[in-house]
């Protein structure tokens, strides 16, 4: 007999690699996605919970609830960094897509999380792929959530590499570096999938071509969205094709076959210049002083990734859909 599906909420500010993570998750038997919960990051989290109900309608799944997160860090910081410049002023590649006629279920993000965890206790993987200001929260409200929750797959971190926002920091982490923190500290079981991993997997301008040929009804709408996240890439990086952070990081949580990891602690920097780092301690040697990585849970760290594995994955799930 076929395992249960493995149960998913994906915690989410599509965002157009966003978009994609969603869309192949929904095509993925392997997995049950059972929620999704908002977040600022590509955009404000009010556009974020419009785009993810939106998605849910180009898919024909408003069977799935939405649960609208916090607008401001998790120290009430408002000021937030927005990359509306990689995802276009609407996070959808500029398509001014009509407004979705769903609406967001009452609970926030954090209760429903709290709520879900708690109803399947070791069974519900969330996917984060923003800043982490709803799982913090979630750990902050309820002492148990830490051991309900299955897994916390984090797509964010530059581990041993630069960031993407600066040479420190990567988005999601510098988004809520102090959220990130204190789920990296929660003791909960955290895979985070760096863009020292991520940026290993491209979709080329080649695959674009092929998305936009076949008949896949996913492959069609994800061209039609693609070419402003394509245009960032060429200018940002000179690359003629876009890294695939979000759908690696769901594919991590689907199959962690296609990774490998190490364990050790993460520490977030919450100031200075290089606000929103994540630190790796390797445990390879024993500090003699205490410091702030003694005493703290390990976490897991994604090493490798099977990029040509993943991109497979990603082209037949959205062309066969
Ligand atoms: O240069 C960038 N600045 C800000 N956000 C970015 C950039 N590139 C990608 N992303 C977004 O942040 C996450 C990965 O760090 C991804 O969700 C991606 O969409």
């Amino acid at each position: 007999m076929a395992a249960e599906p493995k149960k998913i909420i994906i915690d989410t500010d599509p965002g157009i690699d966003d978009a994609m993570a969603i869309l192949v998750a929904l095509q993925s038997p392997e997995v049950e996605v059972i929620g999704l919960t908002t977040i600022y990051g590509n955009v404000y989290t009010t556009l974020a919970t419009r785009n993810a109900l939106h998605l849910l309608e180009i898919a024909g799944r408003t069977d799935i609830p939405v649960a609208e997160g916090s607008h401001v860090t998790i120290t009430k910081g408002s000021k937030l960094r927005i990359a509306d410049f990689v995802h276009g002023t609407d996070g959808l590649g500029n398509q001014n897509f009509p407004a979705p006629s769903g609406n967001p279920i009452e609970q926030n993000a954090a209760e429903f999380l709290v709520e879900q965890a708690s109803l399947y206790p070791g069974k519900v993987t969330v996917v984060a792929l923003g800043p982490l200001t709803n799982i913090a929260l979630a750990i902050q409200s309820d002492p148990a959530f830490v051991k309900n929750i299955g897994q916390i797959v984090v797509l964010g971190g530059a581990f041993s590499v630069n960031g993407n926002v600066n040479p420190a920091a990567e988005a999601n982490i510098f988004g809520d570096p102090d959220a990130a923190d204190i789920v990296f500290t929660s003791g909960a079981d955290v895979l985070a999938v760096g863009i020292n991993v991520t940026h290993q997997v491209v979709l080329t301008d080649s695959d674009l071509d092929e998305l936009a040929k076949c008949n896949g009804k996913f492959a069609k709408y994800l061209d039609k969205i693609l070419g402003v996240y394509f245009g960032y890439h060429h200018d940002a990086y000179s690359i003629k094709g876009v890294f695939l952070h979000d759908p690696t990081a769901l594919l991590a949580a689907v199959d962690p076959s296609l990774i490998t990891y190490t364990e050790g602690v993460v520490r977030v920097q919450t100031i200075g210049i290089t606000r929103g780092l994540t630190l790796f301690y390797n445990k390879q040697k024993r500090f003699a002083e205490v410091s702030e990585w003694s005493d703290k849970p390990s976490v897991k760290v994604a090493v490798t990734v099977d990029a040509p594995k993943v991109l497979k994955l990603v082209m037949e799930r959205l062309i066969n859909s």
